[in-house]
């Protein structure tokens, strides 16, 4: 079997041009979508991943600010920060772009963003919410995994998981949206013994650990979907992902690539995220 291609940028270019009706629809009604990303210090991965965002809602209509802050910034002043944008009457959405500086607790600055204005979905009400199956902000990367599968009608209920990787941002929620879905869901980490055997169980494998091609096609059971999370800089210069593509995707029914496959839904599912907050804004 040779999979087929999950291409996540087709994907989100075509869910941007329906975003972009949307925000136009919304501001007919004197709603104007606004999101603001906040950037400490000057991690090139950061600030590339902040400027996809500025474009992407250029492109969708959305209004953004990027506030940057140094490096040194203690957390005093980051709180600060936050709490100005909760109060701005005109902001739906506020983003802080992770990681922070070691000397900055990332707990204390999520817990800082008002839930209603928490478009990441990692503040630990709407972590609860999600937890509980209610309505809420989906944490963007599992939410634009889901959005993958959905978009190919890839059925999930009864399948069996596998979620390497066992992140706040991506691992943990990922779980917790496919068991929502009726999946049977096995978390794996890096002490999980007989990784390969648990894995090549799998249904859909969805891979975030971190590690260049970790995962190979032995890991892979005939016509599972592979999600690969990874994004790894190679000595080349080149990016790639957790999974070794070639080998897995002689086994996958689907299987997303490295670049243009979770990443680019990332972004676009925040300006979903932005969307909502808007629209549940306006409603009070
Ligand atoms: N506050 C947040 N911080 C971080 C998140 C997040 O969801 N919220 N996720 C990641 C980084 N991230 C978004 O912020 C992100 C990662 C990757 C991509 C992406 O489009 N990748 C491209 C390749 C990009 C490149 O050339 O370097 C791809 O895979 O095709 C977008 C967003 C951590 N921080």
């Amino acid at each position: 079997m040779t999979a087929e291609i999950l291409n996540g940028k087709e994907l989100s270019d075509q869910l941007k041009i329906e975003m972009k009706q949307e925000v136009e629809a919304l501001k007919q009604e004197d709603i104007h979508p606004h999101l603001t990303v906040i950037l400490v210090g000057d991690n090139p991965a950061s600030k590339s991943y902040v400027r996809g965002k500025e474009k992407a809602c250029e492109i969708t209509g959305i209004a953004s600010d990027l506030i940057e802050l140094p490096e040194s910034v203690s957390e005093q002043e980051l709180l600060l920060v936050i709490e100005r944008q909760n109060n701005a009457k005109e902001v739906h959405g506020i983003l802080v772009q992770l990681p922070l500086p070691d000397h900055i607790d990332e707990q204390k600055v999520i817990h800082a963003i008002s839930p209603l204005k928490d478009v990441d979905g990692f503040h630990p009400i709407n972590i609860g919410k999600l937890v509980n199956g209610e309505e809420t902000f989906l944490p963007c990367t599992p939410f634009g995994i889901l959005t993958m599968l959905e978009s190919k009608n890839i059925e999930i209920e009864g399948k069996r998981a596998v979620i390497i990787g066992r992140s706040n941002i991506v691992g943990k929620p990922m779980g917790l949206l496919l068991l929502e879905r009726n999946a049977t869901v096995t978390y794996c980490h890096s002490r999980t013994k007989n990784l390969r055997e648990i894995a090549s169980e799998a249904d859909i494998l969805v891979v975030a650990m971190g590690r260049e091609h970790a995962v190979d096609g032995s890991y892979v059971k005939e016509g599972a979907v592979v999600i690969d999370v990874g994004i790894n800089r190679m000595d080349n210069g080149k990016l790639t992902g957790d999974v070794e593509f070639e080998s897995a995707k002689e086994k996958a029914s689907y299987i997303t690539p490295v670049p243009r496959g979770v990443g680019p839904m990332t972004i676009t599912m925040l300006l979903k995220n932005t969307i909502k907050a808007a629209k549940g804004l306006s409603e009070k």
